[in-house]
Order: structure tokens, then C-alpha cells, then sequence
């Protein structure tokens, strides 16, 4: 059997929209074994069944031609001439990451699944071939980089040529055709062109933890990237540089400065807009801070939210208390979770069967 674990993460850290991501330690886990002696039946040509325990199992598909996970893995199968999975493929997917939250569940989906291709098609890709094929998928670096490689990255994607750019700007619907498993044409899907993008770990301060809050309700990645505008001021964009240049050093700092995070994590290109979808949120950030709540450093939205991160030292609970408290008076209920970086990202291990 092999296990493959892949942290959840949270984008952005205020300024750095679609460029810093923050891996952290909550872990989607598949277990996936194999029967090579079972023949595929007309029920399951794909050859692959798919059990699901965690949150929001009612929203998950569990057909493997339509599930995000195994459509990924298919995706990069296919890329390798191979039409299916080894006969008699059981994944198991256990997965505490809230969706739609901005704690990266698709991103941590989609790198599962581009692993999943890796082992049970014997590819033996390395990770930086692997986050192309994510990126052809998930196509902003932030969450997908955290969650390969672990730890605290800055994300860019290259300036690609007009061949490649081609491959990448592929309507989504053609990297995974719905379903996965349908009409087989023989036609080859797109495959990525070479290191779309690239990522740089940073050093994380030892005394920094994130406290996640978790309201209890979705927000779409693509609902909360469709709130925003297409062009900025030169003056907002100024802003949120000024702030990324201080922000990587900054949280690498030991002993931590709160002052210095918390102008860091300023933010004017994605926060302020998306507040129409999260009632609270500029109240939250503009009232937690390091002089109202000892130890809190620098509070942010995650991803896309509409989970809030405060990164602090010490004092979580009240930290938390104060965030939930806040939401409770727009009528929305929370949970709350201390986290750490998650250093290793995502890891395979090979167990014997039971
Ligand atoms: N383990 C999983 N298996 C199958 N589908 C998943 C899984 N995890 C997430 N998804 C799909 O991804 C959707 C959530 O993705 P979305 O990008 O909207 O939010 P997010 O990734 O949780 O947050 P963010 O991108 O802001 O960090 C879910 O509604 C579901 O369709
Ligand atoms: N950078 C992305 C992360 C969410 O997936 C966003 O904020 O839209």
C-alpha cells in the first residue's frame, strides 16, 4: 500500500495575491493499493474505486471519471499512454481540509492527484515536473507550490513562448474532460510545456503559529476571483510592493517583530474586494491587532477566504474568541484550529499490505 499526505495551505499572506503560500499542518491522505490480478469490469472501466471519509462527503463525487483527485491523476496518465489505472485500484481518501474555505483543498486535491498518477503509473516524475502538470490544472502557483514542496514559498510563473503559452491557456475542460472516463478518442491531452513556474522556500520564524478561524459557510476560489477588478492604481500597487518586500523577511525574524508583520500584511488588491462576500472581514482585520491582542503579530485573509489567518506567539484562544465572536454577530458560527508550517509537503510512503 502506499500513503501519500499532502498539507493544506493558505495563499497570499495579505499582499503577495497569487504568489506566497503557506503550507500547513492539516493533511489530506490517500491510501491506495492494488488487486493486479483483478480484470476491469463494464461498470468500472477506469479500474479505479474511490472510498471518501472527512468533511463534506456529501459534496464529493466518488466516481473516478468525475472526482477532482482521480480526474488530475487520469489527466497525467493519459499525458503517459496510459488509459487507466492498474487493475483493481482502491483509493482511499481521508480528508480533514475544509473545502471551499481558503485552506487549499483543491490545490492539495490536485497535487494528490498528479502523486497519485506518479506512483500508480510508475512515472517517477520529479516534483518541479510534477507543478507543471498541477499548474495545467490549479492555475495560480500559490497553493499548489506550498503543498508540493511544504514550508513557506514565493511563486512566479515564466514568461512562456508563444507555443507553450498556447499549451497552458488550454480551456480547463480539455486538461479534464468531463468525465475522465468517457468516449476514448485516442487523442493525446494537452501536455504541459516544461517549468511553467518555479518557487523559492523562505525561513520561517520558530515562535510564529497560524491560528485558522473557519467560518462556517463556502466562498468559491472562482466567485472570489470574479470580485475583482481587472486593473489597479499605480498607488494600490505601490502599496502591496512596498509590503511584500518587507513581508518574506519579516516572518523569518527571531524573535518576531509585531508591529513590522502587521503592517506587512497589508493589503489593497484583494482583501478590500472581497469583503462584499464576507461580512466582517474588514472590521476583523482592522480591529485585531498587535496592541488590542498580546501576541498577535498579523492577521490576513486565507486564500481566498473565507477563513481568517492570525499569525501569532502565544494567546490563541483569545485571539480566536475575538474573531469568532465578531462573525457570531453577522450570525455565522466557527471553528477555530492552531497550526504550524507544514516543512515537508507532500510525502509518499510504501507500507506493506495488512
Ligand atoms: N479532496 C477532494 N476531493 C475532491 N474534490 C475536492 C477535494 N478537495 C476540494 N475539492 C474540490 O475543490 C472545491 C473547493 O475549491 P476552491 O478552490 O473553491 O476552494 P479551496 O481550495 O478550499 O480554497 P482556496 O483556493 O481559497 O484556498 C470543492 O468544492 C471541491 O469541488
Ligand atoms: N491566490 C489565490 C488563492 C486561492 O486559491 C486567490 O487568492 O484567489
Amino acid at each position: 500500500m502506499h500513503i501519500i499526505k499532502v498539507p493544506c495551505s493558505s495563499a497570499n499572506i495579505g499582499p503577495g495575491f497569487d504568489v506566497i503560500g503557506l503550507a500547513l499542518s492539516m493533511y489530506l491522505e490517500l491510501h491506495i493499493t492494488t488487486k493486479p490480478t483483478e480484470p476491469p469490469t463494464p461498470t468500472n472501466p477506469l479500474n479505479c474505486t474511490i472510498t471518501y471519509t472527512g468533511v463534506g462527503a456529501e459534496n464529493i463525487d466518488l466516481d473516478p471519471s468525475a472526482n477532482l483527485l482521480t480526474r488530475t491523476a487520469l489527466y497525467v496518465l493519459r499525458c503517459h499512454n496510459q488509459r487507466s489505472f492498474p487493475p483493481g485500484t482502491n483509493v482511499h481518501i481521508h480528508n480533514p481540509i475544509p473545502l471551499g474555505r481558503g485552506l487549499g483543498s483543491s490545490g492539495a486535491a490536485v497535487v494528490a492527484g498528479v502523486t497519485l498518477a506518479n506512483v500508480c503509473g510508475g512515472l517517477n516524475l520529479p516534483k518541479a515536473r510534477l507543478l507543471d502538470f498541477a499548474l495545467m490544472v490549479e492555475r495560480h502557483p500559490d497553493n499548489v507550490a506550498a503543498a508540493l514542496y511544504g514550508g513557506f514559498v514565493g511563486t512566479y510563473l515564466n514568461e512562456l513562448n508563444a507555443d507553450d503559452m498556447a499549451r497552458v491557456e488550454v480551456p480547463l475542460a480539455e486538461v479534464l474532460p468531463q468525465p475522465a472516463g468517457g468516449e476514448d478518442t485516442g487523442l493525446t491531452p494537452p501536455i504541459p510545456p516544461m517549468d511553467i513556474g518555479h518557487f523559492r522556500r523562505f525561513d520561517w520564524s520558530k515562535e510564529l503559529k497560524a491560528v485558522a478561524i473557519i467560518p462556517d459557510f463556502e466562498v468559491s476560489t472562482a466567485k472570489a476571483r470574479g470580485v475583482l477588478p481587472l486593473q489597479y492604481t499605480r498607488k494600490d500597487m505601490i502599496f502591496n510592493l512596498q509590503r511584500l518586500a518587507l513581508l518574506t523577511t519579516v516572518l523569518s525574524d527571531s524573535p518576531p517583530n509585531p508591529d513590522l508583520i502587521y503592517s506587512a500584511m497589508q493589503d489593497k488588491i484583494h482583501q478590500p474586494y472581497r469583503s462584499t462576500l464576507i461580512p466582517g472581514l474588514t472590521e476583523i482585520l482592522q480591529s485585531v491587532t498587535p496592541s488590542s491582542h498580546k501576541g498577535l503579530c498579523g492577521i490576513c485573509l486565507s486564500g481566498a477566504g473565507p477563513t481568517i489567518l492570525a499569525l501569532a506567539t502565544e494567546n490563541f484562544d483569545k485571539i480566536a474568541e475575538t474573531i469568532v465572536g465578531r462573525f457570531k454577530q453577522e450570525g455565522i458560527t466557527c471553528e477555530w484550529k492552531v497550526l504550524e508550517p507544514a516543512e515537508d509537503g507532500t510525502t509518499v510512503v510504501e507500507v506493506p499490505d495488512s
